[in-house]
């Protein structure tokens, strides 16, 4: 057993209490709402609703482009790359599936795309469509940039998806109406660490999840990452203040025992990257909203026992030992694209080597485990 392993088993999650459903789940929302509602000056729908859409769109406009030899130097280095792990083998599973369904054209919608950090997973996926649509506008054209140098870079024979890119709050508006084809419906849409920012208010958790459903074909899937809202409260709980984490994150509330269903706002910090409000995903109630939209939960798991589940298969475990070596993918914050394995493997080294870090194959620190392992993967599927 790996050291990685074996601290990620010290992780378990415990208790069940996301596995609430149908009428219990309706039960429980409705005491939330109700206790919500006498809940006198707590409550968010008393309290001004402040719009949080500007301060996101402004924190992630200014974060930087940084190149792989910064990036190899960061304390989160084997973060960003584990959860790129992550997501590759989450969209890989679901394009399988699309396809076993039978889908030639595949379309697809990713929602809070930032500077492009997927683009290339949709690339080796081989679809046929993409629109990318975020509130930042400067990330947006930064997905657009790296868009259009990886079709100048592209042999004459290799297939490159055709792209669309939008900015806009999509917890706001409705991006169907801005779609160039009016009539284009998705096979997949792909929300990753993105969705919690929505949870300020029911009407913007309700718009991003009409913006992620509503145009999805009949057993279509909308698939995703966000913090586990009862991870947070556990560990919040756990604390003698109101704040917990590690040299690498912090996460802070405002008070603690009572969490409204939305607009409960904390505030996570998470060294160079996201610095700026969210809001707790209260995922029974996120179900619930779902089932609006004619979609079914499929699969709900945290970070830790998708990990365990998916490094037993070969293929996934062979690319997870490529990407903790080096992204072959540029992530969020921008990068440079290694030309194949062995490349990246060495440039790995070289820059670990000068940086002065673990070397590449070295896991996850348990600080990192300790911020990764707060969030979960979701996936739900359009009924027919
Ligand atoms: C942590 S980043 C994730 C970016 C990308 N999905 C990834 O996995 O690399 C969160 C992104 O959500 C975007 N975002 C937050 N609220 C949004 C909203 N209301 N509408 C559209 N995008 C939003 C931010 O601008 C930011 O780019």
């Amino acid at each position: 057993m790996s050291h990685q392993t074996e601290r990620q088993e010290s992780e378990e999650p415990e208790g069940n209490e996301g596995n609430l459903r149908g009428e219990a789940v309706q039960k429980e929302v409705m005491k939330k709402r109700r206790r919500e509602d006498e809940d006198d000056d707590e409550s968010p729908s008393k309290k001004q609703v402040t719009d949080h859409g500007v301060k996101v769109a402004s924190h992630y406009n200014k974060l930087q482009e940084v190149g792989l030899a910064a990036r190899s130097r960061s304390r989160i280095f084997f973060m960003r790359n584990f959860n790129n792990w992550l997501k590759s083998v989450l969209i890989g599973e679901i394009l399988d599936q699309v396809r076993k369904a039978g889908n030639k054209r595949v379309c697809v919608l990713d929602l809070g795309c930032g500077k492009g950090g997927d683009l290339l997973k949709w690339r080796r996926g081989g679809i046929d469509h993409l629109v990318c649509a975020d509130i930042a506008a400067v990330s947006v054209e930064q997905c657009q940039s790296r868009y259009d140098e990886m079709k100048r870079k592209s042999y004459s024979n290799e297939k490159l998806f055709s792209a669309q890119f939008i900015t806009a709050d999509c917890s706001k508006e409705v991006l169907p109406e801005k779609l160039d084809d009016g009539e284009l419906m998705f096979d997949i849409c792909s929300c990753q660490f993105v969705y919690h920012y929505s949870f300020e208010s029911e009407q913007k958790a309700d718009m991003m999840l009409r913006n992620a459903c509503e145009r999805l074909k009949p057993g279509g899937f909308f698939i995703g990452t966000t913090p586990d809202a009862y991870e947070l409260v556990k560990r919040l709980e756990a604390s003698d203040s109101l704040s917990f984490g590690n040299e690498v994150f912090k996460v802070s509330f405002q008070s603690k025992g009572s969490y409204p269903l939305f607009g409960c706002q904390y505030h996570f910090s998470l060294e160079e990257v996201v610095d700026v409000p969210e809001f707790l995903v209260y995922f029974p109630l996120f179900e619930h909203m779902a089932k609006r939209y004619n979609m079914r939960l499929v699969l709900k798991q945290r970070f830790s026992e998708f990990f365990k589940e998916k490094v037993k298969n070969e293929q996934h475990r062979s690319l997870m030992m490529k990407m903790m070596a080096l992204e072959p993918y540029p992530c969020e914050d921008g990068g440079q694209q290694a030309t194949d394995s062995r490349d990246e493997y060495a440039a790995a080294q070289e820059h670990c080597e000068k940086a002065g870090v673990r070397p590449p194959l070295g896991t996850l620190s348990r600080s990192e485990w300790e911020a990764t392992s707060i969030y979960l993967v979701f996936v739900f599927q359009k009924m027919s």
